[in-house]
């Protein structure tokens, strides 16, 4: 037989088949993206679960100039593919190649670039607007998950979007009852009454097959007539809000999208802001992932035939340092709540949920609900630690300046995914947080240098009387074995000596000092060691030890300061300003990360690429200073 999907180079083919070639083309679609996957490693089973999704979308909607937004993005692989980037996809979240995510810059199909969450409502209802007031007739649809769905920009969105009368928006809610865990909190509820009430009403009243086969335009008119006449009993949240709502249909029959989609798309025209509730199953097709889909979420490579195998351990990652501490400082201290943003599993909370099931708070995608939430708990004398990607606390920064710092509240900030973190690239990547946390007054932030240094900072900022945060990288540390070590506090803003240059030698001409922040200390140390440079690890970014930076100045000719985030109002800055304000003059270099976006690819090939790879260090302080 021959491959359809081989003959689709953009949606243009699609749509000139007939809709009865669709589901074999869903099946070749659904194997090439396993086969894909399993071999670049990325997001699976939200991708899976799509399938038929973005199929219906490409095949009713005039793609490009109908613009779709896909929320978080992670769910757009079928997208790439059905628009010219089949091939592509085997250079997935690689240096070079295409993104995980819709990026405006890779293809005119990508309406609008994603990966955080739950911002597709918003860009979708500011395309429509534009569509009505350019007078351009156009469709535009936001695809946004139940998870996505939980977060205060999409309300604000939903809030919005009928005041805006008659502006051809269409949301489309994949529902698959999955975040990356379990979806939590009451919109999940809400769901899932919906679900169960729509069937039963559709079974008993015979009525429209909810499941399997959508109306025609003619009853799609009655029920919103219904619905206006509080006939079909009460309305949806959605219809509070001034959508008209359909479903919940099935997600993979394509022949119920195809009929749905077709008639949304004439009511967006003519009544404006149109829901369409589908429901979809995460892992779809692939027994494993239907089975484990968080397991699946986001796996590297594997064999499909055999699945994601057990690996052997390795070196502790920082987040299984984070979460062991966490488990520890909780049997030990008693006032110790965990709070995390939806991100049970990447943040290592899984153990720490089942030990301590009553001190454990997933609140959904809420970052800075999340931030707040853990103030008002910080009030009453307890001790939050809200377990954060860098990349997503920058979603917390108001509250964080508002509710936290200005209020000088206890609690911990134990920040993950900082520096650079490889394949999802410029969207997640957690090189902003030193310089935007700062400049923040009371906030105490620290950088540590490998495991146990974490580990001892994460207990400092527990015991600190103020707010803390310890930020560390993705991936694991060098290989120093923290468990069952004692809790121990670091002192407060002091940095220590590592290595000290040695006198009498003859190069470098110049005595040259490593002022390293966080886990590239052992690149400027191995540099270190072969120019006979003095390295010093300043463990703490705010309070800086000002101390040590005025003597390591004084005795040295050149510093290089060394941090895995941006350069700009970064740690090197830091150190920079605390000389000038002390009138003390002094060469430097500033090695972090540039003034730019850093791109998608492995750790280790970025880390050289911008310049932060041990070999990068020793040529480019070597050209600078010898
Ligand atoms: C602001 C923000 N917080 C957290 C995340 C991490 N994240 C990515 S996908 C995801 C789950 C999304 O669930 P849903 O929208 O239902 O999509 P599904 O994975 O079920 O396909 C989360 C929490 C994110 N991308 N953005
Ligand atoms: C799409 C998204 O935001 C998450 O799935 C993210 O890709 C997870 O990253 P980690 O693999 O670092 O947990
Ligand atoms: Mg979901």
């Amino acid at each position: 037989m021959t491959n359809l999907l081989e003959t689709i180079s953009n949606p243009e083919d699609l749509r000139s088949y007939e809709a009865s070639k669709l589901p074999q083309i869903a099946q070749e679609l659904r194997q090439f993206i396993l086969g894909s996957v399993s071999s670049t490693g990325g997001h699976l089973s939200s991708n899976l679960g799509t399938v038929e999704l973005a199929l219906a979308l490409h095949y009713v909607f005039d793609t490009p100039h109908d613009r779709i937004v896909w929320d978080v993005g992670h769910q757009s692989y079928a997208h790439k593919v059905l628009t010219g980037r089949r091939e592509a996809m085997s250079g997935l979240r690689q240096y070079g190649g295409i993104s995980g995510f819709p990026k405006r810059s890779e293809s005119e199909y990508d309406a609008f670039g994603t990966a955080h969450s739950s911002t597709s409502i918003s860009a979708a209802l500011g395309m429509a607007v534009a569509a009505r007031t350019k007078n351009e007739k156009r469709n535009v649809i936001a695809v946004i998950g139940d998870g996505a769905m939980s977060a205060g920009m999409a309300f604000e969105a939903m809030n919005n979007a009928c005041d805006n009368k008659k502006v051809p928006l269409i949301v489309i809610l994949n529902d698959n009852e999955m975040s990356i865990s379990p979806a939590v909190g009451a919109l999940n509820r809400y769901l899932v009454k919906l679900i169960s009430g729509s069937m039963y009403a559709a079974t008993k009243r015979g009525i429209d097959k909810v499941l399997s086969v959508a109306p025609p335009i003619r009853e799609f008119a009655k029920r919103l007539e219904g619905h206006a006449k509080g006939m079909v009993g009460p309305a949806t949240i959605f219809e509070e809000f001034g959508f008209d709502y359909f479903g919940p249909i099935d997600g993979h029959n394509l022949e119920s999208l195809i009929s749905t989609l077709e008639n949304v798309k004439v009511l967006a025209q003519t009544e404006g802001p149109q829901f369409l509730h589908v429901i979809t199953k995460k892992g779809k097709g692939y027994a494993l992932a239907e089975d484990d889909p968080i397991v699946y979420h986001g796996p590297g490579k594997f064999d499909p035939a055999k699945g994601i195998q057990p690996s052997t351990p390795g070196k502790k990652t920082y987040t299984q340092v984070f979460g062991e501490w966490l488990c520890d400082m909780a049997a030990a201290d008693e006032r110790l709540i965990a709070i995390t943003p939806a991100m049970r599993e990447g943040s290592g909370l899984v153990e720490f949920e089942q030990r301590f099931p009553d001190r454990y708070y997933d609140v959904g995608i809420a970052e800075q609900h999340a931030v707040t939430f853990a103030a008002g708990i910080a009030c009453e004398g307890l001790k939050p630690v809200v377990a954060i990607y860098s990349t997503f606390l920058q979603r917390g920064y108001d509250q964080l300046i508002h509710d936290v710092t200005l209020q000088n509240l206890s609690m911990v900030f134990a920040i993950d995914r900082a520096g650079i973190v490889g394949a999802d690239g410029a969207t997640h990547a957690g090189v902003f947080d030193v310089a935007f946390l700062r400049c923040l007054p009371n906030l105490v932030l620290m950088t540590p240098a490998n495991e146990q240094e974490c580990r001892n900072m994460l207990t400092t900022a527990f015991m600190h009387n103020g707010p803390a945060a310890v930020r560390y990288p993705r991936g694991a540390g060098i290989g120093l074995e923290t468990t069952g070590q004692p809790l121990q506090a670091l002192p407060l803003g002091k940095g220590h000596v590592v290595r000290t240059r040695q006198e009498g030698l003859a190069q470098p001409k110049k005595k040259i000092a490593f002022i390293c922040f966080g886990p590239l200390l052992y690149s400027a140390l191995s540099v270190g060691e072969e120019i006979n440079a003095t390295v010093v690890d300043m463990r703490f970014v705010k309070p800086l030890d000002e101390e040590l930076l005025v003597q390591i100045a004084a005795t040295h000719d050149a510093l290089v300061f060394v941090e895995d985030s941006s350069v700009k109002g970064g740690a090197g800055s830091a150190c920079l300003e605390v000389l000038a304000e002390k009138n003390i003059q002094i060469e430097s270099l500033q090695i972090g990360l540039p003034d730019e976006y850093v791109e998608h690819g492995e750790v280790s090939f970025l880390l050289n690429y911008y310049g932060l790879s041990a070999e990068k260090i020793k040529q480019r302080v070597l050209s600078r200073f010898d």
